[in-house]
């Protein structure tokens, strides 16, 4: 026998009290498992660019394992999602971004390009693991240069869990992902964006439900003015996908908007929509003739299908915010056993005009918290005021906040920050305000803004809020909509004001059952106000949604808590700095 290498051999009663501790141990860990049965859920996804005709017109897209969009992920809550990713884009990196996946205690999965992790090399493998927490509506999309705009995404929901129920009734689920779609590359729209001329990408083309639109033929050729042609429907990579519905139902419509661009207005021919979650959180139930959705926003709601059940019925989506140039994106919810080529005799629903921003703003305070959601503090330990401004840099045509427009490093700060190293970014942490003088309703007076890849560094555990400022962009009389993301936290949303925030506005905060959410909107001319709680260690970005006003600089970096975070995967770090730190050890 071999004698232990140190002390002395234990007691038969000190063995027989682990041994019994050991067991209990063993009992307690296999009911808590199989009470709380959460599973892990694997997928080996390939990425690679494809021919495909999103709108019947073919075009190169980013798909994953040959489909667009991406699959779903379908997943309960608690459970572990892993996603084994092969970048086979061949020339170009790539990484996934799990938006509205908080990400508790995995930063390093955020999927944020030169944030949270290395973009993936052609050929390599990234394993993204990752709890959903939470049931809600989420989807996931590229987060590197431009590649969502090339339709790199597809949708995640995370139903409640095992013998949980959800607080409304629904008989059956369909879902909505929504885009938008250009016919030039994504190439040739970043090329022209970082330009002397600037070239703007304009308007989308199409716009895509779950992947499908129709370019040059409309399904509802007859209500046009005979111009536009019937498009041809059956299976096509374009054919819309259709809300398959029985009369006297009830269904959960799931919606999620990941447009590149474009601000959104859904409705359906005769039903209402009875919005109940918004960016995987329950809201008050509020009945709706049409609902606003910005990019990187999403919404449940349930519609009763209790309308005339031998027809068939509408369902539109058109833009907002901006001179549309682009006509509704339609599909038909389809009433059993009605053939599904039986097209409305109804006129399409109505939507807003376009620039009815009080329409949209009437629509944004409806979204209040359920009652029973976590309250916000009362209180910020900070207040940071972004002003967002179109600006200059040498020539270029840019975004700025607060006067710096965003570049991120070589190096992603989650890897610099943890392992400190040295000159990795911009050391210099971006203002917390702008100049009080500055008028919101005129263009820049000095239009220049510096470039900038500084953190607002945050104290752990504080609350902090955020006053999203717009303002006039380049040209006089031009304010847009953005809408901004935050990622690895929700934020409440205290309110809504025009023009320039003011100390009076204070009252205005709705701190009683204001929404929790992880995307909201400024209006033009207009501020936002926020509240969060930096309680998830890590780099994190918030940003305007809209694709190419990110590649533009129109974000800043968040970061709290950094020293708490657990060992970052090596493979998140084969770049810049961190790669250099692999080989050599950290600096001294
Ligand atoms: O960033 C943008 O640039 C154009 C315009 O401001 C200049 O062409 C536009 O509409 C944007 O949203």
């Amino acid at each position: 026998m071999i004698p232990p290498s140190h002390g002395s051999y234990p007691s038969l009663s000190s063995t027989m009290a682990k041994c019994f501790i050991i067991t209990l141990c063993f009992f307690l860990s296999a009911l808590t498992h199989s009470t709380l049965a959460s599973k892990a859920r694997h997928f080996k996804w390939e990425v690679g660019y494809m021919f495909w005709s999103p709108d019947c017109v073919e075009n190169v897209v980013i798909g994953i394992n040959g489909q667009f969009p991406g699959p779903t992920i379908l997943a309960k809550a608690g459970d572990t999602i892993v996603v084994e990713l092969t970048n086979k884009l061949h020339t170009e990196g790539v990484v996934i971004h799990w938006h509205g996946i908080r990400q508790f205690g995995t930063p390093w999965a955020d999927g944020t390009a030169s944030i949270s992790q290395c973009a993936i090399n052609p050929e390599e493998t990234f394993v993204y693991r990752f709890k959903v927490d939470r049931p809600g509506t989420y989807f996931y999309h590229g987060h590197y240069g431009m590649q969502r705009s090339a339709g790199l995404y597809g949708s995640l929901i995370v139903e409640v869990a095992d013998g949980e129920k959800e607080p409304f009734h629904y008989d059956g689920e369909l879902h909505m992902l929504l885009s938008d779609w250009w016919h030039e590359g994504i190439h040739e729209q970043s090329v022209g964006l970082s330009s002397i001329p600037f070239r703007w990408i304009g308007e989308p083309q199409s716009l895509l439900i779950e992947g499908r639109g129709q370019y040059n033929c409309s399904l509802a050729a007859h209500f046009s003015n005979g111009s536009s042609t019937m498009c041809e429907l059956r299976n096509t990579q374009c054919t819309p996908h259709i809300l398959h519905v029985l009369p006297n139902k009830t269904y959960r419509l799931r919606i999620a908007s990941t447009t590149a661009l474009s601000s959104l207005n859904l409705a359906i021919g005769n039903h209402k929509m009875v919005v109940v979650e918004a960016d995987g959180n329950y809201v008050q139930p509020v009945a709706v003739d049409d609902l606003d959705i910005y990019s990187g926003e999403s919404y449940s709601v349930l519609i009763t299908t209790d309308q005339n059940p031998a027809m068939n019925y509408w369902v539109s989506v058109s833009v907002r915010g901006r001179h549309p140039q682009t006509p509704p994106g339609l599909t038909i919810l389809n009433y059993h056993p009605n053939s599904a080529s039986k097209l409305p005799t109804s006129p399409l629903p109505i939507s807003p005009a376009w620039n009815d921003y009080n329409h949209s703003k009437a629509f944004a305070n409806k979204i209040l918290a359920a009652m029973g959601s976590p309250k916000p503090p009362p209180h910020p330990d900070r207040r940071i005021f972004l002003l967002n401004t179109q600006n200059k840099y040498n020539g270029y045509t840019k975004w700025a906040i607060n006067n710096v427009s965003l570049v991120l490093p070589a190096t992603p700060y989650l890897g610099s920050m943890k392992y400190r190293l040295k000159n990795a970014f911009d050391s210099a942490m971006p203002p917390d305000n702008f100049p009080s003088d500055y008028d919101v309703m005129k263009p820049p007076v000095n239009a220049n803004s510096t470039l900038g890849g500084g953190v607002y560094m945050l104290k752990f555990n504080s609350v902090i809020d955020v006053i999203l400022q717009n303002a006039n962009a380049l040209t006089e009389n031009v304010s847009e909509i953005h809408p901004w993301h935050l990622h690895g936290h929700d934020f409440w949303v205290l309110g809504y004001g025009e023009g320039k925030f003011s100390e009076k506005d204070e009252k205005k905060l709705n701190l009683k059952n204001p929404p929790f959410k992880n995307t909201a909107v400024i209006f033009p001319y207009g501020w936002t106000a926020l509240r969060f709680i930096t309680d998830n260690p890590g780099a994190w970005a918030f940003h305007c949604h809209i694709e190419p006003h990110l590649h533009m600089g129109m974000g800043v970096i968040f970061a709290e808590g950094v020293h708490l975070i657990g060992n970052i995967p090596m493979d998140a770090l084969g770049c810049g700095m961190t790669a250099k730190m692999t080989m050599n050890g950290p600096n001294p």
